[in-house]
């Protein structure tokens, strides 16, 4: 494996490393210890899988408020995406800054997304499924979110979601979300 810094402190692009011969190839997608090297967690006691049949179908940008806020291993098991995480860790060196990659699975990359940022992503074709390790249970009364269109990030996506939840879209601009 191969972690690669990316605009946000603590989030890593991790790249497979695959040993190929004859038969195929062979690539490890988590080991603890080189997670906790690049100082993410090594414990993700659930995992869950996200099955999307349109192009275009946005989710997010979800994250869980403490003391329940995840740290996502994200990677694409069938298809392409447009994979976004932005900080919002007010002590933060990157705090506001959003950071995205296309994950796909032929590469077989991945995202690693530190607790405290927000996570959301765009299909870029149909039939696309993701595969997340996270590392704090799921707690729906924690649940956040912000809007994919919030000005104050301007996430550059690739195009605007066909498809998207009606929670999401509803989401309030990040500032209100603060004053509330
Ligand atoms: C997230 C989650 C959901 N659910 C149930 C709750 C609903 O009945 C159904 C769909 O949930 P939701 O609409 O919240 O799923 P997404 O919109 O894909 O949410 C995810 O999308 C963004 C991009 C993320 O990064 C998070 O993994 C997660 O927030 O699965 C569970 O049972 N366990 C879970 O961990």
């Amino acid at each position: 494996m191969r972690f690669l810094p990316t605009a946000i402190a603590g989030a890593f692009i991790v790249e497979a490393d695959p040993r190929e011969d004859e038969r195929g190839s062979f690539a490890r997608t988590f080991c603890a210890k080189l997670f906790a090297d690049q100082g993410l967690p090594s414990h993700y006691p659930q995992c869950s899988i996200s099955v999307n049949h349109k192009r275009g179908t946005l989710r997010g940008l979800h994250y869980q408020k403490e003391p329940q806020a995840e740290a996502k291993l994200v990677r694409v098991t069938r298809g392409t995406v447009f994979d976004v995480a932005v900080d919002l860790r007010t002590e933060s060196s990157t705090y506001l800054q959003w950071t995205a990659v296309e994950l796909n699975a032929v590469q077989r990359n991945a995202l690693a997304i530190p607790a405290g940022c927000a996570h959301g992503y765009l299909t870029l074709e149909d039939n696309c499924e993701l595969y997340y390790h996270l590392s704090k249970d799921y707690a729906p009364d924690l649940a956040g979110g912000i809007r994919w269109d919030d000005p104050l990030f301007a996430i550059d996506w690739p195009f605007a979601p066909i498809v998207i939840g009606a929670r999401d879209a509803a989401y309030p601009s990040y500032r209100q979300e603060i004053v509330r």
